[in-house]
């Protein structure tokens, strides 16, 4: 039998029809929705007089436009924003599927509430209308976003038409030096292979310091997969995705529980597989990082200076550098390090998960955050919210001076009431540092969560490894 990639076993698995040499019909194993993505599919539906074929492989969570003040009961101010909540809802109602609302208790980030629920399974396709859904790789799921005619023929279908992949490899060996995180690693895989460095390819990801790696370590690096331009991320399943998977999914019991594990353990790259692409990384190398510019491949090593822009071969990238220093403020050859911040943003579905604030409390512990600085933390979801609080952390964060908000997607991108204004520079532990992404004119930094919280401390950006705690 010829060896198969985990990618290429994950689409023959779900090869309804093979449509020509490049195109399958893919069945989809779960469908997330959010209330930006799926108010069209539901129209286009409607006017076809299509229902949805399988309602219970279809969830909705709101995410985007969600307020996160900590005042209850929520409210959506902006009347666009709230029509798009009050469609979700009336369109979940009526074909039944399952949401998790503006005020429901376990309402977040739907890449965070997703896994917390055990909706999300090894050898699972996962589809949403949203391009971080490469996270739910971490657990050897292929998850990736659509567009929104694509959400209506899922809807109608639960299939999809899907052009097929490349496939690449990242393997990553060794272990990450103290300070650093998983996304340090993925930013400074972004930096070697730049952000169209994995377009049009599935990456799987291999190497004793990806097996090294929590679950939630893993979502930090599938989900920002997607900023090198990949098609989906994926990690084989081993015991710690196992494990998560079952301590999510009480549901999963006898004869189905066996039948599943049989089948999860089926899900790796054969030997002698090929990969159209292979990478190989050193976690070692994989410093503390700091983006500098207006994409997320713009980052260095926090000890090493903004590159020259002058000395970039490749002209477009040469540009786009100059432009993105242009936007931050910021000179070729100068440090990240000390450079002050105004606002400090703790939240997203890259890094607001429960080990990611325990991080930055372990940071922050008995200090105080600096003089003119806001600093926020935004869990990803209200069941992250409850652990932090019954864990002290939420006490020990607001003490310290930060926010402590209600989940959501918040200021990752300014499409709800958390806006930053012109001018102001944000340590960041989200994923796309665009222009105006926080806020018009307002300038991101990414960073993991050690390194944010960092920040508010001292009120200007600093390596965590000089910290002493
Ligand atoms: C709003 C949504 C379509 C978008 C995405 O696709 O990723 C958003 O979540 C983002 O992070 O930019
Ligand atoms: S947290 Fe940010 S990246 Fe994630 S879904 Fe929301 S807006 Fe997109």
């Amino acid at each position: 039998m010829q060896a198969k990639t985990l990618y290429r076993k994950l689409i023959d698995t779900h090869c309804v029809r093979q449509l020509d040499d490049q195109h399958v019909l893919l069945f989809c194993d779960l469908h997330l929705m959010n209330e930006y993505t799926s108010p069209q599919a539901f129209a286009g539906l409607d006017a076809r007089g299509a229902g949805v074929l399988a309602p219970g492989q279809n969830v909705a969570v709101v995410s985007h436009i969600i307020p996160t003040h900590p005042a209850s009961p929520r409210v959506i101010q902006d009347p666009a924003s709230a029509l798009q909540a009050s469609n979700l809802k009336r369109n979940c109602d009526r074909h039944d599927i399952l949401l998790f609302d503006t005020n429901d208790a376990m309402q977040g980030i739907e890449h965070v509430v997703a896994p917390e629920h055990g909706l999300i399974r090894p050898g699972m396709v996962v589809i949403c209308g949203d391009s971080h859904t490469t996270t739910y790789g971490a657990l050897g799921a292929l998850g990736f976003g659509i567009g929104t005619t694509e959400v209506e023929h899922v809807l109608a279908t639960q299939t999809l038409v899907y052009r097929v992949a490349d496939n690449m490899r990242i393997h990553v060996d060794g272990t990450l030096p103290r300070g650093s995180t998983a996304k340090d690693l993925v930013l400074m895989i972004l930096r070697r292979i730049s952000a169209q460095g994995a377009r049009g390819h599935v990456v799987e990801y291999t190497g004793s310091a990806i097996e090294a790696l929590s679950i939630e370590a893993r979502f930090t690096l599938c989900n920002m997969t997607v900023e090198a331009g990949a098609r989906g991320a994926l990690i084989a399943p081993d015991d710690k995705a196992v494990d998560y998977v079952l301590a999510h999914a009480p549901d999963l019991q006898g004869p189905v529980r066996e039948q599943a594990l049989a089948a999860w353990r089926e899900l790796y790259t054969d030997e002698g597989a090929i990969f159209d692409v292979e990478h190989y990384f050193h976690a070692a190398d994989a410093a503390p990082h700091v983006t500098w510019g207006t994409s997320p491949d713009q980052v260095v090593a926090i000890t090493d200076p903004i590159p020259d822009p002058s000395l970039n071969p490749d002209p477009v990238g040469r540009k786009s550098a100059e432009r993105a220093l242009g936007y931050t403020g910021l000179r070729p050859g100068q440090s990240l390090t000390g450079l002050p911040i105004q606002h400090v943003f703790i939240g997203s579905c890259t890094n607001a998960r429960i080990e990611d604030l325990r991080e930055v409390a372990n940071v922050v512990r008995g200090q105080h955050i600096a003089p003119g600085v806001r600093a926020m933390v935004v869990p990803g979801s209200g069941a992250v919210r409850d652990q932090a609080e019954r864990e002290g952390i939420a006490a020990q964060l607001r003490d310290a001076g930060f926010e402590w908000r209600k989940p959501g997607c918040s200021m990752c991108l300014a499409m709800n009431d958390d806006v930053l204004e012109e001018g102001v520079r944000c340590a960041s532990t989200t994923n796309r540092n665009f222009e105006g992404r926080q806020g018009r004119g307002a300038i991101t930094h990414l960073m993991s969560p050690a390194m944010a919280a960092a920040a508010a401390i001292a009120g200007r950006i600093i390596d965590i490894r000089t910290l002493e705690n």
